[in-house]
Parts: structure tokens; sequence; C-alpha cells
């Protein structure tokens, strides 16, 4: 390896994997947190000799090469204002947060002219394996050499580089993360306010129930500022969000009115937009019978009826918002490719879409939870669209609460889930298969 020091500010769950993955590949790297955790981290960091954990981040800046703040996207401003100055002269300085624009303006506002840019984005969270899994790399004010260095420094991960812009990256990651996470986010409140555990009741187990329970208690797993941050400073992703609100109110008005035909032609409207004749060759990303392997019920001899309401939303938001999500999977999260997944898999089955809608019309023992399901949407687009992180923590951290005993067994499902669907998806690939 060169002779280049990795600087880390931040040694939360992302920073620690990037300390632990940098340094096996033989960088030295100097990192700190919060002076509270100086004690842990270097008794947590003490058998690698190629790490040093240092008092703050002055002290980190001033030793670096590349230094790359991976801190909460809400504190990003304060961070970089205190520790920029202190950067090493020529040195280059990135960001790990999931939102480029207050980033960037950070790192414009407080660092040094001298100091160059290569900010990154791995776009997965830390329990999953970075190989093959999309790396953006934004080159917003550096050399090809600097360019050069940090991708050198970022091949021991073996992931998909993506080169984008700040605000190409922000865009994408809108259309992507944000209003998925907006999906999970409402399930999960309706849930709650309902006060079941989905797992419990026949109707939320087996195939593509299992993929909404176990990727919405991934979502609530996490750090609440990490989806506030993605929500909230966002630029682009407001507008997604209300969509999406505004989506799952509509055709739940329809679906009370019990207006068929309205109903009917708004899903084949979304449908030939997104899944039109570009996918209908294509094999599809997901087996339903894969998917019924990762369940934290038991499954009931029948498969129960639904009407998917929180999926019918998202391709009508697709529409609406001309989005075809099919082009942004050269920058998807895994989340993102499961979700896509259980809707393509719901859309190209005729026999099931017409199921749900039957379903949406004529069975009203879904109603309570669909209202829910709506109240919620249109709550977390509110908070997001006031731009308050304190609302938004209080929602998040009440559901979080809630679901909290069954969140170790969830991870090690839903890890499990995405491994093996992943895999199966990289085989397909390999094979000449469907997918992107
Ligand atoms: N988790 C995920 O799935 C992913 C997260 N990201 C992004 O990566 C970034 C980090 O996320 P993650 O690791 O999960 O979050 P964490 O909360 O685990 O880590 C952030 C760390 O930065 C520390 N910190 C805050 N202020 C300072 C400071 N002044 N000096 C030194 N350290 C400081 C925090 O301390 P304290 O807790 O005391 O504030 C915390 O330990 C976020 O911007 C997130 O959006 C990107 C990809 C995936
Ligand atoms: O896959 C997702 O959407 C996740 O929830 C994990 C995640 C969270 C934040 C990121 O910036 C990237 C990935």
């Amino acid at each position: 390896m060169g002779d280049a020091v990795v600087g880390i500010i931040g040694m939360g769950d992302m920073g620690k994997m990037y300390a632990r993955r940098i340094s096996d590949a033989g960088w030295k790297v100097h990192a700190c947190d919060v002076p509270d955790k100086f004690d842990s981290l270097t008794a947590e960091f003490a058998d690698r000799k190629n790490v040093s954990i240092l008092e703050n981040g002055h002290l980190v800046s001033r030793s670096s090469d590349w230094i790359m703040y991976s801190v909460e996207a809400k504190n990003i401003d304060a961070v970089v204002a205190k520790f920029g100055p202190s950067t090493k002269m020529g040195a280059i300085v990135g960001g790990q947060t999931s939102t480029k624009a207050p980033e960037i303006a950070a790192f414009e506002k407080h660092l040094p002219k001298d100091v160059e840019i290569v900010s990154c984005h791995s776009l997965h969270g830390p329990g999953v394996n970075p190989k093959g899994q999309p790396l953006v790399i934004i080159d917003h004010r550096a050399s090809p050499q600097s360019v050069a260095l940090v991708s050198r420094i970022l091949s021991c991960f073996e992931s998909t580089f993506v080169p984008l812009s700040a605000e190409k990256h922000d865009r994408i990651t809108a259309d992507t993360q944000a209003v998925t996470h907006a999906a999970f986010l409402s399930m999960g409140t309706a849930w709650h306010a309902n006060n079941q555990f989905p797992w419990e009741l026949p109707r939320y187990i087996g195939g593509i129930e299992n993929v909404k329970i176990n990727l919405m208690m991934r979502i609530y797993s996490n750090k609440w500022h990490v989806y506030a941050g993605l929500a909230i400073l966002n630029p682009a992703a407001k507008a997604q969000i209300r969509q999406y609100a505004e989506s799952v109110t509509e055709l739940f008005k329809l679906m009370l009115a019990g207006q068929r035909e309205e109903l009917t032609r708004r899903i084949h409207a979304a449908k030939a937009a997104v899944f039109g004749a570009r996918r209908q060759d294509e094999e599809l990303l997901l087996q339903d019978d894969l998917l019924d392997r990762f369940s934290l019920g038991t499954k009931p001899l029948h498969r129960v009826k639904n009407n998917h309401l929180s999926l019918l939303a998202m391709v009508d938001c697709w529409h609406r918002l001309q989005i075809i999500p099919y082009d942004h999977m050269i920058c998807s999260t895994p989340l993102f490719r499961l979700w896509l997944g259980i809707t393509e898999y719901l859309y190209r089955n005729d026999e099931l879409l017409n199921e749900c809608i039957d379903t949406a019309i004529e069975d009203t023992s879904f109603r309570a939870d669909d209202l829910e399901f709506t109240f919620a949407a249109r709550d977390w687009s509110e908070r997001v669209r006031l731009g308050s992180m304190e609302a938004y923590r209080e929602k998040f951290e009440g559901v979080q609460g809630y679901f909290e005993t069954r969140f170790e067994e969830a991870g090690r499902v839903g890890n499990e889930m995405i491994r093996t669907i992943e895999e199966g998806l990289r085989e397909r690939k390999a094979g000449g298969g469907g997918g992107k």
C-alpha cells in the first residue's frame, strides 16, 4: 500500500466498518469520535496496529491525506466548521453522509481553498458485505491523481464504483431511498397504531409479506438520524415523499368508494408506465417460493389475500413522478432492490394483480389497517415537509420502541434474506438472466 494516511472522523457503525476494511487492506488509519468514546475506541481497536485512535478531529485532520467525515448528516456543518480549518495542506476531504447537498456546502464553506474534495457513499448498511454493492464516488474539486488515490483506497471494498455529481446523487437517492423508506416507515407506524405485531397475523405471513415485515424491522432497528437526514436534508426528497402520501390517499379513497373501474384504470396506467414493454420479457427479480423461507411467523395453510395498498401507491407514485425505477439500479441499495422486486412480482402476475383489485373493492377487513396506513404516510410526509428533525425523531423512536424486542431475530432473518436473494440476483446476472 502507499504511504497515504486515511483519516476517519466519526467512528459509528459506518466509520468502524471503513476503518476495519481499509486497515485490513494495509492502509494506515487515523480515527476519532467524540471525546467520551476515546477510551472505548482505543480498547476496541487495540489489536490493529495500523489504526490509531486520536483524541479529536483536529489531530486526525492535520495528520491524514484523505479525511472522511462519517458523522450524522444533521451535524456535518458543525463538525466540518470545527475541524475543517485544521486539514493538512493539500489533503483531500470527503464524507459518507447519505445526502450530499449539506455535506458539500459545509466543505465549500469551511475548508481551506488548497484542500481537494472527493466524497463517497456506500449504498448499503454497515452489516452488508460491500462486495458488488454500489459505491458512489464524487469528484467535486480534485485532480485526477487525487481521485485515483481515493479509488485505490476504496478498492478494498470490491464494490462497484459509481461516479456521480453531488446533485445527481441526491436526485437518485431521493427517488430510490427516501421514498422507499417512507413506505416502510408508514407500514410500521400503522401496525403500531393498530397494536399489531404483523408476524402474528396470518394475513401478513408468506411471500411478499415477509419482505415487507423484514425490511420494516430493518429500518426501525437502525438509527433515526440516518433516515431523517435522507428525507429532510435532501432537497429532492420532499416532493417524492409527498407524492407517495398523495398516491396512498387517492387510491384508498377509490377503494372506500368502491370505484372499481377508476381504480383499475389507474393501476393499469401505472403498470404500463413502470413495467411496460421494456420489462415484458425480462425474468422476475424475485421468486415467491424463495421469499417464503424468510418468515418471522408460521405460515398459514392458505395464503390470505391483501390489497397491497403500499405497493399500489408506490407504482402510482413512480408513474406520477415519471420515475422508471430500473434506471436507478446502478445506484440502488439492497432494500430498494427488494422493494422493487416485490412490486414487480405483484404487477407482472395478472392473477395476483386482479386479486388485489378484488380485495381492494370487496374485502372491508383491511379498511382499519389501510386507514392507519394512510394517516401514517401523510403524517410522515408532513413531518418531512416541516423539516423538523425533532418531530421525525419523536415519531421514529415511538414505533422503534414498540418493535424493539424482535429486532435481534428480525436482523438475523433479514440479513439471511438479503444475502440469499442478492446471491440469486448475481447468479442470474452472471448467467445472462433478468435484472440489471
Ligand atoms: N447506517 C447506515 O446504514 C448508513 C449510514 N450512512 C451515513 O453515514 C454517516 C454515519 O452513519 P452511522 O455510522 O450509521 O451513524 P452513527 O451515529 O453510528 O455514527 C456517527 C458517529 O459520529 C460521531 N460524531 C458526531 N459528532 C462528532 C464529532 N464532532 N467528532 C467526532 N465524531 C463525532 C457520533 O457520535 P455521537 O453519537 O455522540 O453523536 C457517532 O459516533 C451518516 O451520515 C449516515 O447517513 C451511509 C450509509 C449507510
Ligand atoms: O438500504 C437502505 O436503504 C438502508 O436503509 C441502509 C442504508 C441507509 C443509509 C444509506 O445512506 C445507505 C443505506
